[in-house]
């Protein structure tokens, strides 16, 4: 069961995006397009940039250059977010201790204003094999469980743009066939894609090498540090 998109997916482009963390300048001069459909895999060493890029995108770190637009709009920080375009999954799962698998996904779902009705909340349980677990608390559940609940999120709220922060980390052979299952059934309605990793994901698209946007350093003998 796929939910129907609730916007029409446009066209995202970054244009020179570059950014900023604990002082120190991550990246500069990023730049890519994602057309409805679209996969961008973004790649390069620990600490190269590729979750700072991601939350720029999902509005949680404002780039301090560059810019994003949606179609022909040219977007503020936060607007892809504001508008109810994204689901942004990052390293933390924000899942609760004490709420049951069914609870989690229903309060998730309802924070992102949608109500999960029960065929819904099972089909998302079936593609990561979690409709015994759905009345078991979280606490009680394996990393490799807790990371396949974050991941059925993605399929209680109908929007265009997902952000993957390292989706495949812990997963066993059969629930990353079912990730790639999942990311093929969403580009097929027009979904787009971006997802940092360091495993490969069998999805078609554009890589994105953050290696090659590393600040360039300059040297003392230039003159300025
Ligand atoms: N909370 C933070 N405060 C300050 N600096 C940070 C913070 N988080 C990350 N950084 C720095 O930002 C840079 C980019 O980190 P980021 O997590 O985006 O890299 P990454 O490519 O996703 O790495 P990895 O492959 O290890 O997940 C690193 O140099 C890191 O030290």
């Amino acid at each position: 069961m796929n939910l129907p998109l609730a916007t029409m997916p446009a066209t995202l482009a970054a244009e020179g995006l570059s950014a900023v963390r604990g002082g120190r300048r991550v990246f500069e001069g990023v730049s890519f397009t994602l057309a409805p459909g679209g996969f961008l895999l973004l790649a390069g060493r620990n600490g190269s940039g590729k979750s700072t890029l991601i939350r720029a995108i999902a509005g949680l770190l404002p780039p301090v250059g560059g810019h994003l637009s949606w179609g022909e709009a040219r977007l503020a920080p936060g607007d892809l977010a504001a508008q109810g375009l994204l689901i942004y999954q990052g390293h933390q799962f924000g899942l609760k201790p004490v709420e049951t698998l069914a609870a989690a996904c229903r309060h998730w779902a309802a924070i992102m204003g949608h109500d999960v009705p029960d065929d819904l909340l099972v089909a998302a349980a079936k593609r990561f094999g979690m409709v015994n677990l759905l009345d078991e608390p979280i606490r009680c559940f394996s990393s490799g469980q807790r990371h396949r609940a974050a991941l059925m999120r993605f399929c209680l709220a109908p929007r265009p743009l997902w952000l993957m922060d390292e989706p495949t980390v812990g997963l066993d052979t059969d629930n990353r066939a079912a990730l790639e299952a999942l990311i093929a059934d969403h580009r097929a309605r027009g979904g787009m894609v971006i997802a940092a990793s360091h495993d490969p994901i069998a999805a078609e698209g554009d890589r994105l090498d953050m290696d090659a946007h590393a600040p360039r350093r300059v040297s003392y003998a230039e003159g300025w540090v």
